[in-house]
């Protein structure tokens, strides 16, 4: 599990530590990490450290402080190199002093540019945990010269200007190939749009962790995690055991939703999938093997839950059709996820008074109308959008877009991030993957929230598996399903 804490977590942890070491100690632990993954980067680019050309961005901060010790250690093992600082006068006094007792150097008040342009490797002190409300006006054209250099451009613990505890980027911020962070991962590191600044992201240990408390802010899945939490048949399984996953999706105007839900349902680890809707002919004919029933999902039979919402289209407006199919699923006592058109048609008061788990799966722009507010502000705030779905709706809420976001309705519970999201999986007909996919894991016994979050795990590595660099289409990523599967078992 990769975890993540808040910027105020951290510091108290840090405080805690802190106390325990001689002054200074931990900066240093911080400025060695540094080092080391610089002088890796630079053997890599130039097979050596010695004369290579390093420039420090450095801010008012200790972050700025942290740069300032590794690029003393860099100009100790014989590299050039140079501070452009972004706060004359407020730079951290230990770490300059250090750098220039090395060999280092000031650069003038007007050649940060000619140093930036000759640069092999740019360090980015300017801001860290401290630093809030984007890059400031004078730090702007620096941090896109830098970027434009050419160098190897490292992050010191955040890329300066993003927002480390919601991963929001409110201004300017600076775009990091390589971002070495300190102690834990910040949720702004595993958040879009702020992750896309960072880069690859390293972790330097510098002895937090017995200080931080045992439920982080944020968590990711990884292989190890999915496998414990994935279905496995007994010798004692049979279909019904396994779970009947009910999928209530397509109508005449989307026959296709019908059997992409289907097919991502037949990949789920569920004993049986049991269809509901107007496109049984289309499901049948593709996937024999599914239950197919038109008429109320009720009347379908027993399931252990229910996928209810891709391409039902609109409410005919009297109560019937797929917004009476969505009030009938709600009213069930199993798990329920909506998706697509359901999150229109669904009755909020009948969500929130649900027993039995409710799964909500929307994107930005559903997820918008569901609150109420803007697209844009969804996306540049996810994690707040996410939680207060969440909270506002009583259920487990997937928020699918380049970093999904899986939380709970208790708040207490960390929200979950998944890092097998891809590009290619923008395309149409892949979120109706992801619906079936996780119903089938609702139904085979998985609480909401693991299931959302293995759903998301196997979708975007299944999708990686499938798309290997070129686009791809929906029916892949289910078809690549089983492949992920093994993937993560092993
Ligand atoms: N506290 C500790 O024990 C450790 C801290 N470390 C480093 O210390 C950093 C945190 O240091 P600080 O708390 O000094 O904070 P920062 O260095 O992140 O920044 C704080 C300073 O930046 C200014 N600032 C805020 N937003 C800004 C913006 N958008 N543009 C320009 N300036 C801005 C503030 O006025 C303040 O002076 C961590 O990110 C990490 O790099 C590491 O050395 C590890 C140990
Ligand atoms: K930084």
């Amino acid at each position: 599990m990769r975890t993540a804490y808040s910027v105020e977590t951290v510091r108290n942890a840090e405080r805690e530590l802190m106390a325990r070491l001689p002054e200074g100690a931990l900066m240093q632990r911080a400025a060695a990490g540094l080092a080391a993954v610089c002088a890796g980067l630079l053997r890599d680019l130039l097979g050596r450290v010695y004369g290579a050309r390093v420039v420090l961005l450095v801010g008012s901060g200790d972050n700025g402080g942290d740069a300032l010790y590794a690029g003393a250690r860099l100009a100790r093992r014989g590299a050039s190199v140079t501070v452009v600082p972004l706060a004359p006068g407020r730079t951290h006094e230990g770490g300059l002093t250090a750098l220039l007792g090395a060999g280092g150097r000031v650069a003038g008040a007007d050649d940060p540019y000619a140093v930036l342009a000759a640069a092999d490797l740019v360090l980015d002190g300017i801001t860290g945990i401290g630093g809030h409300g984007g890059l400031r006006p004078d730090a702007v054209p620096v941090a896109r010269a830098a970027r434009g250099s050419g160098a190897v451009v490292v992050a010191v613990d955040l890329p300066s200007g993003v927002e480390a505890d919601s991963g929001e980027v409110t201004g300017e911020a600076l775009r990091a190939d390589v971002t070495v962070t300190f102690g834990t991962y910040k949720p702004g590191l595993l958040i879009d749009p702020a992750r896309e600044h960072a880069g690859a992201v390293r972790l330097v240990d510098i002895g937090l962790a017995p200080h931080l408390p045992s439920v982080p802010g944020l968590e990711a899945l990884q292989h190890e995690d999915v496998a414990r939490l994935l279905p496995v048949p007994t010798g004692e399984s049979d279909k019904y055991r396994r779970g009947v996953v009910g999928v209530v999706a397509g109508s005449p105007r989307y026959p296709g939703a019908a059997v992409l839900a289907v097919a991502g349902a037949l990949r789920g680890g569920a004993g049986a999938v049991r269809y509901v809707g107007p496109g049984g002919d289309a499901v049948i004919a593709r996937f024999p093997e599914t239950l197919v029933h038109e008429g109320p999902p009720s009347k379908a039979g027993r399931v252990q839950a229910w996928a209810v919402g891709p391409g039902l289209g609109d409410a005919l407006g009297d109560g019937s059709g797929p917004e009476a199919a969505v009030a009938d699923v709600l009213a069930s006592d199993v798990p329920v996820l909506v998706d697509a058109d359901g999150l229109r048609l669904l009755d909020a008061e009948t969500v929130r008074g649900r027993t039995a788990p409710t799964l909500l799966t929307p994107h930005a722009g559903e997820a918008a109308a569901l609150l109420g507010v803007a697209r844009p502000e969804v996306e540049s705030g996810r994690l707040t959008a996410v939680r207060e779905l969440a909270a506002r709706y009583g259920a487990t809420v997937l928020l699918k877009g380049s970093t999904t976001l899986v939380a709970d309705p208790d708040p207490a519970v960390p929200v979950r991030v998944n890092p097998t999201g891809t590009p290619w999986l923008a395309t149409a007909g892949s979120g109706d993957v992801l619906s079936g996919l996780s119903g089938s894991l609702l139904a085979a016994g998985l609480p909401a929230r693991d299931a959302a979050s293995v759903a998301a795990y196997l979708h975007g590595l299944s999708a990686r598996l499938a798309a290997r660099n070129a686009p791809l289409v929906s029916d892949e990523v289910a078809e690549n399903l089983p492949e992920a599967w093994r993937n993560v078992v092993g």
